[in-house]
């Protein structure tokens, strides 16, 4: 019940629809009801008296409620569906709500195929209870109050002997209800982890084959399949133990009305009739007694399912505006970025980051280098929001990131990740992503300036062409660039490029950069690379070595001072002539002013 008022708020708004289907469904009942009435009518009033003239009104009277139950029972399946309908589909905006607003520590964690059988199997389980389960178990108590009141009417102590073995039926029910609902929750369990291989198998495809594990990961799948399969069994055992007990304790019923009833109906207490109507009013009883576990099967399923739905409903957002956050402004904002002793640890590990101090002017452009894991990926990260920072401060503007308004804080910023995604649209689409009402002669500028517009041209569909999944395959580098044209077409205060060119080869590398220093005028730039060529006009070049900033200054300061900078520059150039590498690696003096 429990789950039934948390999601109240899904089907509340579509009463009218709950009530009109149980209207119906209670119209339908009692139409029910007049059956058993007509035949004991038929019996005692028309037959055994011998008034035949009565049949064709009494035929016609069963026409008239067949037709009107019928009518009935259609409107309650449609105002019914319209309510599943609904509820499914408010709870699928409000679950893709959710799933936009859960921060990165979430999804750091959650699995896809879990998340998909939440949106599917669990919506399916939840539309199908409350839109048809949840009215049938109404009527399944309306069918037994009717039906009970009706035969109480008729004889009182007959109804109380043929129902004594209905709290039995009671108890049984309750019992299946206690061990079928973990055995649904675990199946659930099961599907979703099955799910969650099958996706991370066509995910991962390139890496299984590449790798020839095909076999490992059929077995793996199989574990898990064999798991499901387990719980089916497992549940089906429990419904094959409990069923046929039910249908036995529900059928003594009608073996003691016919021999309680049988007995009356000799001695002349209990008119023909009347004990024909009561045979057919105790399946009225029987008929739902005997449906309860399926009843009961559909709501431990409802149960199980909006347990998980609301589980993700109230999963804890960290990332979120603080009361009155500061809307940042993109026409004021300069885009003075400071971190001042930020300490971070993602949950349960070492400190990533160690007393960081970075001050980057608006306009500046600031490289991080360093080894893998040092801490470069999550100063971006913080400086996003990604993550709260708990000790120290980032401040943009001098203001408390913390204070300002999530969105719009990043809104200003425009990140291109090494890994690139792209969706599953057109390449105008993917641009265009960031930004509303673009033109197709901005979408064109902000390729050329990523040095993407040529290869564009020459796919036969050009800027129509759709990528990303089961779209045209691109280069690494072609990824690269239209991530690229993405990030530049926000026309942001900040720019991140985190390893953002590391597909492309050096030559691109420096035409797109040239392509940077043209619009990024005025930005602030965070430049994550692992090639000293990347870094070498930054106006400080950041070097980290685990969480910790061991150097720092401009190309021409680190490369004249023994350390991480220097052995990392001689690495490189080894294979270069001397003149040459100098020339490569010219200093950022010389190029004061400009940004990349
Ligand atoms: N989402 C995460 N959850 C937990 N730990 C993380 C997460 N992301 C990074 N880390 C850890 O934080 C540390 C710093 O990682 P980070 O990604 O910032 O390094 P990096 O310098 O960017 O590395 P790379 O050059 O390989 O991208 C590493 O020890 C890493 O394992």
């Amino acid at each position: 019940m429990d789950v039934l008022r948390q999601l109240k708020a899904f089907y509340w708004r579509d009463r009218k629809f709950l009530f009109s289907s149980i209207l119906c469904l209670m119209c339908a009942t009692a139409l029910g009801l007049v059956y058993p009435n007509l035949l004991r009518f038929l019996i005692d009033d028309v037959i055994a008296p011998q008034k035949f003239e009565l049949v064709p009104a009494l035929a016609f009277t069963v026409v008239g409620v067949v037709a009107f139950k019928g009518c009935m029972q259609f409107l309650h399946g449609f105002f019914g569906g319209r309510l599943g309908n609904r509820v499914a589909f408010h709870m699928r905006d409000a679950l893709y709500d959710k799933l936009q607003t859960l921060s990165f520590q979430y999804y750091d964690k959650a699995k896809t195929g879990d998340l998909m059988s939440r949106l599917t199997a669990d919506l399916e389980a939840i539309r199908q209870f409350i839109g048809f389960g949840f009215a049938q178990i109404l009527n399944m108590v309306l069918m037994i109050t009717f039906g009970g009141a009706m035969m109480l009417s008729i004889h009182w102590q007959l109804t109380l002997i043929t129902l004594v073995t209905i709290p039995l039926l009671g108890f049984t029910a309750i019992r299946f209800e206690r061990h079928i609902h973990p055995a649904f929750r675990e199946m659930r369990q099961a599907m979703s982890n099955l799910t969650t291989a099958v996706q991370e198998n066509i995910t991962g495809v390139r890496t299984v084959k590449s790798f020839a594990r095909e076999d490992h990961e059929v077995s793996k799948f199989s574990v898990r399949s064999e798991a499901y399969q387990t719980n089916q069994v497992g549940a089906a055992k429990i419904w094959s133990k409990f069923f046929p007990v039910m249908e036995l304790v529900a059928n003594l019923s009608a073996v003691i009305l016919l021999v309680t009833g049988g007995i009356l109906v000799i001695n002349g207490s209990l008119k023909l009739g009347e004990f024909v109507a009561f045979f057919s009013l105790i399946w009225y009883i029987i008929g739902p007694m005997w449906g309860l576990g399926f009843h009961i099967n559909n709501y431990t399923q409802f149960k199980a399912s909006g347990e998980r739905v609301l589980g993700l409903l109230n999963e804890h957002v960290h990332v979120k505006n603080i009361e009155h956050a500061v809307e940042a402004n993109a026409d004021t904002v300069t885009g003075h970025v400071r971190f001042d002793q930020v300490t971070f640890s993602y949950p349960d590990k070492a400190p990533a980051l160690t007393e960081i101090n970075i001050d980057a002017p608006a306009g500046s452009v600031i490289g991080l280098l360093g080894a893998t894991g040092s801490g470069k990926s999550t100063i971006i990260q913080l400086l996003m929001r990604a993550y709260n920072v708990k000790k120290g401060t980032i401040t943009l503007d001098g203001i408390d990131i913390r204070d300002l308004d999530v969105e719009s804080l990043r809104r200003l910023i425009a990140p291109v990740f090494q890994e690139t995604f792209l969706f599953s649209a057109s390449i105008r689409a993917n641009i265009a992503y960031g930004v509303k009402d673009i033109t197709q002669e901005e979408i064109e500028r902000a390729a050329r300036l990523a040095k993407a517009h040529d290869f564009i041209m020459e796919l036969p569909l050009g800027y129509d062409t759709i990528v990303g999944e089961r779209g045209m395959g691109l280069s690494g580098g072609q990824k690269q660039r239209i991530a690229i044209a993405r990030a530049l077409i926000k026309n942001p205060r900040i720019l991140i490029l985190d390893d953002a060119t590391s597909a492309v080869d050096m030559e691109t590398e420096h035409e797109i950069q040239a392509g940077f220093k043209e619009l990024m005028a005025g930005r602030t730039t965070f430049i994550i690379a692992h090639r000293i060529s990347s870094l070498r006009h930054a106006d400080e070049i950041i070097v980290l070595d685990e969480g910790h900033i061991v150097q720092r200054g401009t190309h021409a300061e680190l490369i004249a001072q023994p350390g991480r900078y220097r052995d990392t520059y001689n690495i490189q150039y080894a294979d270069v002539p001397q003149g040459e590498a100098a020339k490569q690696a010219a200093p950022a003096a010389e190029r004061k002013g400009s940004t990349v």
